[in-house]
């Protein structure tokens, strides 16, 4: 490099400097849209951290659910290994959401007790993107879509994740594709409703893992779905550790008793047979 190179605006180290006609860096990320959306309604210092934990949890949810929708059309194709990849990395972003918890955890009481009053009615339970990674994983819940509004864009693509099979429940009708005896009535039933065990389908699970060798992909199938199973219940945990730790047992924002409420969320099992069968073996 040259001292010229140093002194001339259009040029440094070789890097393009004029972006009057090229698309740049903050373009392709829409960063104009992004950055300019965080709009702190308290005059506390601390709600900053609040919004953006939110907002990049939204972010990353919105990938989970790009993931899990291919990983459910992978599966009904049959295609396997493409849609372990995805598993593996709805895991791994499932594990970075447990570690953010250790950033909101620097909010103390007071610092919340100051933003809180500043949320109104407004609560997480309130995220359709939230709701939608539920659905798709099994924890069906209709009465859910009553808090968004009937004519919005959310409440059409939950209702119709509601009456989708789950990624769970596709993994049950490859299992019956492969030649295991899947009871009937769990390959074709009302898909509103929310997992339930199944003792046919115990049974294959169990199948799967007595003859790894033999069913290496389906065991493989069952291994990524309890990695991102347990990711999903330390999410939760975290989750009502944190509120806990920060705002003690009061009612929640969105009308729920709060702690309690989310200590009731932890009975969730996405992927039920997947844990009973281990008993067995
Ligand atoms: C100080 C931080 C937080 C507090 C005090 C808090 C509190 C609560 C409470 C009390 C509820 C129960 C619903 C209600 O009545 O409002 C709830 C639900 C929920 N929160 Fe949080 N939360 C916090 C942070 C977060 C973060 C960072 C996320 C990430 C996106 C999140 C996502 C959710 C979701 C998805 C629900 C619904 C859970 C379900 O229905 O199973 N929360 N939260
Ligand atoms: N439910 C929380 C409020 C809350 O946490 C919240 C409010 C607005 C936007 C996101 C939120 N986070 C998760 O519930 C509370 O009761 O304090």
């Amino acid at each position: 490099m040259s001292t010229d190179d140093k002194k001339d605006p259009a040029s440094w180290h070789g890097a393009k400097m004029d972006f009057t006609e090229a698309m740049s860096y903050g373009d392709y990320l829409g960063l104009d849209q992004i950055l300019t959306a965080q709009h702190p309604r308290s005059p506390n210092h601390n709600e900053m951290l609040f919004i953006i934990q939110h907002q990049t949890s939204e972010l990353w949810l919105k990938l989970m659910l790009h993931e899990m929708h291919a990983v459910r059309a992978n599966l009904r194709a049959g295609e396997l290994p493409p849609a372990f990849k995805m598993l593996a990395r709805v895991a791994r972003i499932m594990d970075q959401l447990v570690h953010a918890w250790d950033v909101l955890a620097t909010l103390t009481p007071p610092e919340y007790s100051a933003i809180r009053p500043y949320l109104g009615a407004s609560s997480g339970f309130q995220s359709h993107q939230y709701r939608e990674l539920e659905f798709i994983l099994g924890n069906k819940n209709a009465a859910l879509l009553a808090v968004h509004t009937k004519t919005t864009h959310a409440y059409e693509v939950l209702e119709r994740e509601l009456h989708a099979p789950s990624v769970y429940d596709e993994a049950i009708m490859l299992l019956a594709r492969s030649g295991f005896d899947i009871a009937a009535d769990r390959l074709d039933r009302d898909w509103t409703q929310p997992t339930v065990a199944d003792e046919s389908v115990k049974a294959a699970w169990l199948s799967v893992y007595q003859q790894p060798d033999k069913y290496w992909a389906l065991y493989e199938l069952a291994e990524k779905l309890v990695d991102l199973e347990t990711a999903f219940r330390f999410w939760r945990f975290r989750h009502v550790t944190t509120v806990e730790r920060v705002i003690g047992f009061k009612t929640g924002t969105g009308g729920t008793a709060g702690v309690s409420y989310l200590r009731k969320m932890l009975d969730v099992v996405l992927f039920p047979e997947l844990f009973s069968l281990r008993t067995a073996l």
